[in-house]
Protein backbone atom coordinates (compact mmCIF):
# COMPACT_ATOMS: atom_id res chain seq x y z
CA UNK A 1 0.00 0.00 0.00
CA UNK A 2 1.19 3.28 -0.54
CA UNK A 3 -0.72 5.81 1.27
CA UNK A 4 -2.09 4.48 4.03
CA UNK A 5 -4.53 6.73 6.80
CA UNK A 6 -6.15 4.91 9.64
CA UNK A 7 -8.78 6.53 11.95
CA UNK A 8 -6.98 9.96 11.11
CA UNK A 9 -9.02 12.86 12.78
CA UNK A 10 -7.79 16.42 13.63
CA UNK A 11 -9.22 19.78 14.71
CA UNK A 12 -8.20 23.27 15.58
CA UNK A 13 -8.87 24.04 19.27
CA UNK A 14 -12.45 22.52 19.77
CA UNK A 15 -12.95 22.94 15.82
CA UNK A 16 -12.96 19.13 14.59
CA UNK A 17 -12.50 19.18 10.75
CA UNK A 18 -11.34 15.83 9.97
CA UNK A 19 -13.29 12.68 11.32
CA UNK A 20 -12.11 9.46 11.30
CA UNK A 21 -10.51 9.33 7.78
CA UNK A 22 -9.87 5.35 6.48
CA UNK A 23 -8.62 5.29 3.41
CA UNK A 24 -5.54 3.52 1.27
CA UNK A 25 -4.11 4.48 -1.71
CA UNK A 26 -1.88 2.09 -4.37
CA UNK A 27 0.14 3.12 -7.13
CA UNK A 28 -1.79 5.43 -10.18
CA UNK A 29 -3.29 8.70 -10.09
CA UNK A 30 -5.55 9.12 -7.04
CA UNK A 31 -7.63 12.33 -6.96
CA UNK A 32 -8.87 14.19 -3.02
CA UNK A 33 -11.84 15.58 -4.55
CA UNK A 34 -13.87 18.39 -2.09
CA UNK A 35 -15.48 21.54 -2.12
CA UNK A 36 -14.06 24.28 -0.17
CA UNK A 37 -13.29 23.94 3.26
CA UNK A 38 -13.65 20.17 3.07
CA UNK A 39 -10.48 19.59 4.76
CA UNK A 40 -8.30 19.12 2.10
CA UNK A 41 -5.32 21.15 3.03
CA UNK A 42 -5.88 20.18 6.25
CA UNK A 43 -4.97 15.78 5.40
CA UNK A 44 -2.34 17.13 3.03
CA UNK A 45 -0.64 18.99 6.14
CA UNK A 46 -0.80 16.02 8.03
CA UNK A 47 0.54 13.39 4.90
CA UNK A 48 3.05 15.90 4.80
CA UNK A 49 4.01 15.84 8.39
CA UNK A 50 3.82 19.44 8.43
CA UNK A 51 1.02 18.94 11.39
CA UNK A 52 1.39 15.94 13.79
CA UNK A 53 -1.67 14.34 14.78
CA UNK A 54 -2.71 12.56 18.14
CA UNK A 55 -5.25 10.94 16.30
CA UNK A 56 -4.95 7.96 14.13
CA UNK A 57 -2.04 6.91 12.08
CA UNK A 58 -0.71 7.40 8.58
CA UNK A 59 2.03 5.42 6.71
CA UNK A 60 3.84 5.83 3.23
CA UNK A 61 4.70 2.90 1.60
CA UNK A 62 4.61 0.87 4.95
CA UNK A 63 7.03 3.11 6.98
CA UNK A 64 4.87 5.05 9.98
CA UNK A 65 5.04 8.78 9.54
CA UNK A 66 4.87 9.80 13.13
CA UNK A 67 7.11 7.35 14.23
CA UNK A 68 9.85 7.35 11.47
CA UNK A 69 9.04 10.78 9.82
CA UNK A 70 12.50 11.10 8.41
CA UNK A 71 12.02 7.89 6.03
CA UNK A 72 8.38 8.61 5.45
CA UNK A 73 9.32 11.78 3.52
CA UNK A 74 12.31 10.26 2.04
CA UNK A 75 9.47 8.60 -0.01
CA UNK A 76 7.57 11.49 -0.49
CA UNK A 77 7.60 14.45 -3.46
CA UNK A 78 5.33 17.47 -2.30
CA UNK A 79 3.77 19.87 -4.61
CA UNK A 80 2.64 22.91 -2.45
CA UNK A 81 -0.41 25.31 -3.57
CA UNK A 82 1.94 28.13 -3.19
CA UNK A 83 4.71 28.25 -5.26
CA UNK A 84 8.32 27.52 -3.55
CA UNK A 85 10.94 28.23 -6.50
CA UNK A 86 13.20 31.22 -6.26
CA UNK A 87 12.26 32.93 -9.10
CA UNK A 88 15.74 34.57 -9.70
CA UNK A 89 17.17 31.04 -9.56
CA UNK A 90 17.54 29.53 -13.11
CA UNK A 91 15.75 26.35 -13.53
CA UNK A 92 18.83 23.89 -12.89
CA UNK A 93 19.79 25.97 -9.78
CA UNK A 94 15.84 25.87 -8.35
CA UNK A 95 16.73 21.81 -9.43
CA UNK A 96 20.09 21.17 -8.12
CA UNK A 97 19.47 23.03 -4.63
CA UNK A 98 16.79 20.70 -3.69
CA UNK A 99 18.86 17.53 -4.91
CA UNK A 100 21.55 18.87 -2.21
CA UNK A 101 19.09 19.02 -0.07
CA UNK A 102 18.48 15.20 -0.24
CA UNK A 103 22.25 14.87 -0.42
CA UNK A 104 22.21 13.96 -4.31
CA UNK A 105 24.93 15.46 -6.49
CA UNK A 106 24.51 17.96 -9.83
CA UNK A 107 25.08 14.75 -12.32
CA UNK A 108 23.05 12.31 -10.05
CA UNK A 109 19.73 15.10 -10.03
CA UNK A 110 20.08 15.52 -13.81
CA UNK A 111 20.57 11.98 -14.53
CA UNK A 112 17.29 11.04 -12.12
CA UNK A 113 14.42 13.85 -14.18
CA UNK A 114 16.41 13.63 -17.25
CA UNK A 115 13.58 11.85 -18.95
CA UNK A 116 11.17 13.77 -17.11
CA UNK A 117 12.40 17.53 -17.98
CA UNK A 118 12.03 16.25 -21.41
CA UNK A 119 8.93 14.88 -21.45
CA UNK A 120 7.56 18.65 -19.53
CA UNK A 121 9.38 20.27 -22.03
CA UNK A 122 11.75 22.00 -19.43
CA UNK A 123 15.28 20.42 -21.10
CA UNK A 124 15.81 23.88 -23.39
CA UNK A 125 14.88 26.04 -20.03
CA UNK A 126 17.65 24.68 -17.80
CA UNK A 127 19.64 27.61 -18.07
CA UNK A 128 16.31 30.29 -18.00
CA UNK A 129 15.75 32.32 -14.53
CA UNK A 130 12.06 31.06 -13.38
CA UNK A 131 11.09 34.36 -13.47
CA UNK A 132 11.05 33.94 -17.18
CA UNK A 133 8.72 31.18 -17.06
CA UNK A 134 4.86 31.25 -17.78
CA UNK A 135 3.08 29.93 -14.57
CA UNK A 136 2.31 26.51 -16.35
CA UNK A 137 6.11 25.46 -16.76
CA UNK A 138 6.61 26.62 -13.18
CA UNK A 139 4.63 24.67 -12.05
CA UNK A 140 6.14 21.74 -14.48
CA UNK A 141 9.38 22.70 -12.86
CA UNK A 142 8.07 22.11 -9.06
CA UNK A 143 6.65 18.38 -10.56
CA UNK A 144 9.63 17.48 -11.45
CA UNK A 145 11.65 18.90 -9.01
CA UNK A 146 9.35 16.95 -6.85
CA UNK A 147 10.65 13.86 -8.19
CA UNK A 148 14.24 14.35 -8.22
CA UNK A 149 15.13 11.91 -5.06
CA UNK A 150 12.85 9.48 -6.94
CA UNK A 151 9.51 9.01 -4.06
CA UNK A 152 7.20 6.47 -4.54
CA UNK A 153 4.63 8.94 -3.73
CA UNK A 154 4.19 12.13 -4.82
CA UNK A 155 1.51 14.78 -3.13
CA UNK A 156 0.05 17.64 -4.83
CA UNK A 157 -2.34 20.24 -3.43
CA UNK A 158 -4.51 22.36 -5.95
CA UNK A 159 -1.66 22.06 -8.19
CA UNK A 160 -3.48 24.45 -11.08
CA UNK A 161 -4.56 26.96 -8.85
CA UNK A 162 -3.97 30.17 -11.05
CA UNK A 163 -3.40 28.41 -14.45
CA UNK A 164 -5.62 28.76 -17.85
CA UNK A 165 -7.57 26.12 -18.75
CA UNK A 166 -4.46 24.56 -21.19
CA UNK A 167 -2.41 24.79 -18.69
CA UNK A 168 -4.01 22.71 -16.24
CA UNK A 169 -5.17 20.46 -19.08
CA UNK A 170 -1.48 19.87 -20.02
CA UNK A 171 -0.03 19.67 -16.84
CA UNK A 172 -3.14 16.90 -15.27
CA UNK A 173 -1.89 14.58 -18.46
CA UNK A 174 1.58 15.13 -18.04
CA UNK A 175 1.04 13.66 -14.28
CA UNK A 176 -1.86 11.31 -15.12
CA UNK A 177 1.15 9.64 -17.59
CA UNK A 178 4.01 10.02 -15.19
CA UNK A 179 2.23 7.85 -12.20
CA UNK A 180 1.12 5.57 -15.00
CA UNK A 181 4.94 5.15 -16.70
CA UNK A 182 7.11 5.81 -13.13
CA UNK A 183 4.36 3.01 -11.07
CA UNK A 184 4.13 5.73 -8.61
CA UNK A 185 1.27 6.57 -6.01
CA UNK A 186 0.26 10.18 -7.07
CA UNK A 187 -2.64 12.16 -4.61
CA UNK A 188 -4.16 15.08 -6.72
CA UNK A 189 -5.65 17.29 -4.11
CA UNK A 190 -8.27 19.53 -6.01
CA UNK A 191 -11.77 21.17 -5.60
CA UNK A 192 -12.28 21.22 -9.49
CA UNK A 193 -14.66 18.26 -10.99
CA UNK A 194 -13.53 18.96 -14.43
CA UNK A 195 -9.81 17.40 -13.52
CA UNK A 196 -11.59 14.07 -12.60
CA UNK A 197 -11.04 11.59 -15.20
CA UNK A 198 -13.84 8.54 -14.88
CA UNK A 199 -10.80 6.05 -14.76
CA UNK A 200 -8.86 8.01 -11.73
CA UNK A 201 -9.23 6.76 -8.25
CA UNK A 202 -11.35 9.14 -6.46
CA UNK A 203 -11.58 9.96 -2.48
CA UNK A 204 -14.32 12.04 -2.19
CA UNK A 205 -14.01 14.40 0.91
CA UNK A 206 -16.76 16.40 2.67
CA UNK A 207 -17.03 18.13 6.08
CA UNK A 208 -13.82 16.41 7.00
CA UNK A 209 -15.58 13.09 5.89
CA UNK A 210 -14.79 10.79 3.26
CA UNK A 211 -18.33 10.24 1.47
CA UNK A 212 -17.12 7.79 -1.56
CA UNK A 213 -13.63 6.34 -2.66
CA UNK A 214 -13.09 4.03 -5.40
CA UNK A 215 -12.59 4.53 -9.28
CA UNK A 216 -14.69 7.55 -10.29
CA UNK A 217 -17.00 6.08 -13.29
CA UNK A 218 -17.51 2.93 -10.88
CA UNK A 219 -18.65 4.99 -8.01
CA UNK A 220 -21.08 6.95 -10.54
CA UNK A 221 -22.49 3.69 -11.30
CA UNK A 222 -23.15 2.44 -7.71
CA UNK A 223 -24.42 5.54 -7.21
CA UNK A 224 -27.02 6.17 -9.90
CA UNK A 225 -25.06 9.20 -11.61
CA UNK A 226 -24.23 10.08 -14.73
CA UNK A 227 -20.60 11.64 -14.38
CA UNK A 228 -18.57 13.13 -11.52
CA UNK A 229 -20.68 16.29 -11.30
CA UNK A 230 -23.57 14.46 -10.45
CA UNK A 231 -21.88 12.62 -7.89
CA UNK A 232 -20.36 15.10 -5.80
CA UNK A 233 -23.82 16.77 -6.17
CA UNK A 234 -24.81 14.47 -4.38
CA UNK A 235 -22.62 12.93 -2.07
CA UNK A 236 -21.77 16.39 -0.97
CA UNK A 237 -23.13 19.81 0.64
CA UNK A 238 -21.43 21.73 -1.98
CA UNK A 239 -23.36 24.20 -3.97
CA UNK A 240 -20.48 24.68 -6.68
CA UNK A 241 -21.41 24.64 -10.11
CA UNK A 242 -17.91 23.29 -11.26
N1 LIG B 1 -5.70 27.43 11.17
C1 LIG B 1 -7.01 27.17 11.24
N2 LIG B 1 -7.72 27.43 12.37
C2 LIG B 1 -9.03 27.15 12.47
N3 LIG B 1 -9.76 26.58 11.49
C3 LIG B 1 -9.12 26.29 10.34
C4 LIG B 1 -7.72 26.57 10.15
N4 LIG B 1 -7.37 26.16 8.91
C5 LIG B 1 -8.49 25.67 8.36
N5 LIG B 1 -9.53 25.74 9.20
C6 LIG B 1 -10.91 25.26 8.96
O1 LIG B 1 -10.83 23.86 8.75
C7 LIG B 1 -11.77 23.45 7.76
C8 LIG B 1 -11.01 22.72 6.66
O2 LIG B 1 -10.13 23.62 6.00
P1 LIG B 1 -9.12 23.19 4.86
O3 LIG B 1 -8.35 24.41 4.47
O4 LIG B 1 -8.37 22.00 5.32
O5 LIG B 1 -10.13 22.77 3.70
P2 LIG B 1 -9.89 22.66 2.13
O6 LIG B 1 -10.74 21.53 1.67
O7 LIG B 1 -8.45 22.59 1.86
O8 LIG B 1 -10.47 24.00 1.59
P3 LIG B 1 -9.80 25.05 0.57
O9 LIG B 1 -9.91 24.42 -0.76
O10 LIG B 1 -10.71 26.25 0.73
O11 LIG B 1 -8.41 25.30 1.05
C9 LIG B 1 -12.45 24.72 7.27
O12 LIG B 1 -13.69 24.84 7.97
C10 LIG B 1 -11.51 25.83 7.68
O13 LIG B 1 -12.21 27.01 7.95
Amino acid sequence: MSILVENLSYSYGRKQVLKELNFSLTAGFNVLLGPNGAGKSTLFSLLTGLFETGYGEIKICNVDLIEQKRSALRLMGVVFQQSTLDLDLSVKQNLLYHASLHGISPVSALKNIEPILEQLQLSERLNDRVRQLSGGHRRRLEIARALIHQPKVILLDEPTVGLDTDSRGLIIEHVRGLAHELGICILWATHLMDEVSGDDELILLDKGQVRAQGRCDRLCDDNDTKNVFELYHKLTSSVELM
